[in-house]
């Protein structure tokens, strides 16, 4: 076994791969607004009623037509995954990581499609697609060498004459639940999490960007994984959402998402229905509202591309992104200069278009709040940059910045998902984390500084899932930063961490008398 690395990422100025980049985008549009069915044990489902999911950064372009599941449906699927599921655990480890490490081998093959999809359904620009492509390889490659580690459980003491052992077995039917954010890393991850642990799941992705995770579906088949084990079921929360998650035999739910979603499943989960017996087990990854604190003996350069870069990247839609700066007095006012300077630098546009840094934010659902969020902000402070939004062709929001907030402002305290960014002081270090963590989220933070007490403090009291220095606050590799957060940011978590596919299985003891027959 080759030992892991994360995949690479793509070096977009070579002419070779912008070429290969075009070919993706040729290979996409070749099933541009093709309609897609359900999968359920193996069979497709067309169904009459279908949602679309189109191109942010133009919104006549539709990318897929996708069926919607029924609660019938549900019920078929659930049916299947129960039945799946009494070969699939019997599975050897080795067979089933094999098919994530295949999958993996065909998304390499494929990397420039998935990409080029990626940008059209969720609107991200190249090199953040290229990120959501990589991540997704490194979850399979990653998890399948996982399964391998913990395949025989954990060493136990055995007294003489006993024999003990210790392993983890699956848990049964997952419901897996995931954003549109990372429509690809994330859903694959999670899917691949819960199979390679022996568990058979529904699939229910964002209706946002869908199309992606049908693809993804069709790799696992083509990798070698049986009927049954993923049950491709996209549908309205409304009608199947809830139904899945309050289902009496769902015995797990892996979801990611919002905060106010992910309460609502972790609530109904744990309602015990008629006829259910298995207490339901909830891995909830939900939002985050990151801060990045600098200090006065921070390379201030360096403060301002962490900030710039970790706020606009995928214009602010990411759970780890950057929304509050909380800068020592000192060092305030050159700190926001040097990030309005580098703001207005960034173009926004289409990003089918490479030389666009910012692209599109998902929907009409998101332009909508984040200008009443720009609204709350010119209120509570002073625009600085930005502010102003292009609605002609697609949802575009330009780079903005606020300053003059208090840390506990609206604007610094409720998820934005958009590119915004607001500015704050404090009259020292042990202030800065106080404000720092003066939030109801505990995803990701950074810290800027050359100090090295300040680093070991905020080591101490920052308390962030995630906690970075000298760098953004997002782009956590799968593997090297494990990640998830604390508090409202979910069940802490942490996808991409060697503990995390225990999460999906139980630990079960045998303990056999030796001799006594
Ligand atoms: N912590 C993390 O790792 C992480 C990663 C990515 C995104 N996020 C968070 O996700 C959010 C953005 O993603 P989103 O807009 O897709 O989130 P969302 O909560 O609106 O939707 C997430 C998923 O939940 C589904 N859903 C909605 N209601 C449901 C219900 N009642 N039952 C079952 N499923 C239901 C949606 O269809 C979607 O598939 C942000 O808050 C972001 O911070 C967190
Ligand atoms: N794992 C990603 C964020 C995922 C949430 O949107 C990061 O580290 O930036």
């Amino acid at each position: 076994m080759i030992p892991y690395k994360h995949e690479p990422f793509t070096d977009f100025s070579l002419e070779e791969n912008q070429k290969l980049m075009q070919e993706g985008f040729n290979i996409v549009s070749e099933y541009l607004g093709e309609e897609y069915p359900l999968i359920i044990n193996g069979e497709r489902i067309m169904t009459d009623k279908k949602k679309d999911t189109y191109n942010p950064a133009n919104t006549e372009e539709v990318v897929g037509k996708i069926s919607q599941a029924t609660q019938e449906h549900a019920n078929q699927a659930m049916e299947a995954a129960k039945e799946r599921f009494e070969t699939w655990r019997k599975v050897a480890p080795e067979v089933r990581a094999d098919v994530l490490f295949k999958a993996a081998a065909i998304i390499r093959d494929r990397k420039f499609e998935f990409t080029a999809l990626l940008i059209k359904e969720a609107g991200k620009p190249w090199k953040e697609a290229d990120a959501d492509t990589a991540e997704a390889i490194d979850f399979l490659e990653y998890y399948g060498r996982q399964m391998l580690k913990i395949k025989d459980g954990e060493p136990v003491e055995s007294r003489p004459g006993e024999y003990n052992q210790f392993d983890y077995i699956p848990l049964g039917v997952g419901f897996v639940v995931s954003p549109w954010n990372f429509a690809l890393a994330i859903m694959a991850g999670t899917t691949a999490a819960a199979v390679v642990t022996g568990n058979t799941v529904l699939l229910k992705p964002s209706s946002l960007a869908s199309a992606v995770s049908y693809k993804f579906v069709e790799v696992m088949e083509e990798a070698g994984l049986p009927a049954g084990v993923i049950n491709y079921v996209p549908g309205s929360s409304r009608d199947i959402g809830d139904y899945i998650v309050e289902h009496k035999d769902t015995r797990f739910i892996s979801f990611t998402g919002s905060r106010d979603v992910g309460v609502r499943i972790y609530e109904k989960a744990a309602i015990v229905q008629e006829g259910q017996v298995n207490l339901k087990r909830v891995i909830a990854e939900m939002g985050g509202k990151d801060t990045i604190v600098v200090d006065a003996s921070a390379d201030l350069e360096l403060a301002a591309q962490a900030i710039v870069d970790s706020a606009f990247g995928f214009s602010g839609q990411k759970c780890s992104a950057c929304s509050r700066v909380i800068a020592l007095e000192d060092i305030h006012d050159e700190l926001l200069e040097k990030v309005k300077e580098k703001t207005t630098k960034l173009t926004v546009g289409d990003p089918v278009n490479q030389s666009n840094m910012m692209g599109p934010v998902i929907d009409q659902a998101s332009i909508d709040k984040i200008k009443e969020y720009i609204e709350i902000g010119k209120k509570e402070g002073k625009l600085e940059a930005g502010g102003t939004t292009d609605e002609n062709k697609g949802h575009f929001v330009h780079p903005t910045v606020f300053s003059g907030l208090k840390h506990n402002d609206r604007l610094m305290q409720e998820e934005i998902f958009g590119p915004v960014v607001g500015f704050t002081t404090a009259k020292d270090f042990t202030q800065a984390i106080e404000y720092a963590n003066d939030t109801d989220y505990g995803l990701t933070g950074a810290v800027i500084t050359k100090n090295r007490e300040h680093i070991e403090q905020a080591r101490e009291d920052f308390m962030v899932g995630n906690l970075y220095f000298n760098r953004n606050c997002t782009g956590a590799i799968v593997g090297y930063q494990p990640f998830g957060g604390f508090k409202m940011s979910g069940t802490d978590s942490k996808a991409g961490g060697p503990d995390y596919l225990i999460l999906h299985m139980q630990g079960r003891t045998s303990s056999e008398m030796l001799k006594r027959y």
